[in-house]
């Protein structure tokens, strides 16, 4: 997905996406799928501080208020905590662009669980691969 990242402080990352009208869901609006790959991305990227590959094992998201299309979204992603190959993350987002803009309003958040894994895990898939992904980390096609 094109989306931009930074890395804050601490464990925290943020992650920039524009609402682009390609990701419309509900005429007017951001779809949930869309919102969810960020998250997915996003809190993927979090736990890229492991310097080990993970791969999304359950994703959680409350969509608390509609997005429009042509809004700027703020990801906030971080670790929450590891046990044994289990990595808990968190995020929220928020407008911080666009008519409905409001850097005080959580707009929508995510919990997941990330599991780390071994090379072998893509190596199952190599004759299947299809392109270069967009994204930067190399997670995403979107
Ligand atoms: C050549 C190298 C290439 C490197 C490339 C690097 C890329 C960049 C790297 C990093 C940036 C990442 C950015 C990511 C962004 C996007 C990520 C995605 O969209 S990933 C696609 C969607 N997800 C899947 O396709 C997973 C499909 N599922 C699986 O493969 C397995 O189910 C997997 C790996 C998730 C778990 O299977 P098991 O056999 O390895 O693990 P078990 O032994 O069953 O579980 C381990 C522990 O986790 C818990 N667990 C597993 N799945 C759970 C679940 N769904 N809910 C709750 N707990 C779960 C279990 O209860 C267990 O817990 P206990 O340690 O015993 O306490």
């Amino acid at each position: 997905m094109a989306m931009q990242f930074t890395f804050g402080e601490g464990l925290e990352v943020t992650g920039m996406l524009d609402v682009a009208n390609r990701y419309q869901g509900g005429p007017g609006f951001i779809h949930g799928g869309i919102l969810t790959t960020a998250f997915d991305e996003a809190q993927g990227m979090a736990c890229m501080v492991l310097r080990r590959p993970v791969v999304t094992g359950h994703l959680q998201i409350d969509f608390a208020a509609p997005i429009p299309l042509g809004s700027v979204l703020e990801l906030r992603a971080r670790i929450d905590g590891t046990v044994r190959r289990k990595v808990y993350t968190s995020a929220e987002a928020r407008i911080v662009e666009g008519p409905f803009a409001d850097p005080d309003v959580v707009v929508a958040t995510s919990r997941g669980l990330f599991l780390t894994v071994g090379a072998e895990h893509f190596d199952r898939a190599k004759d299947f691969v299809d392109g270069v992904p967009v994204s930067p980390h190399g997670t995403s096609s979107v």
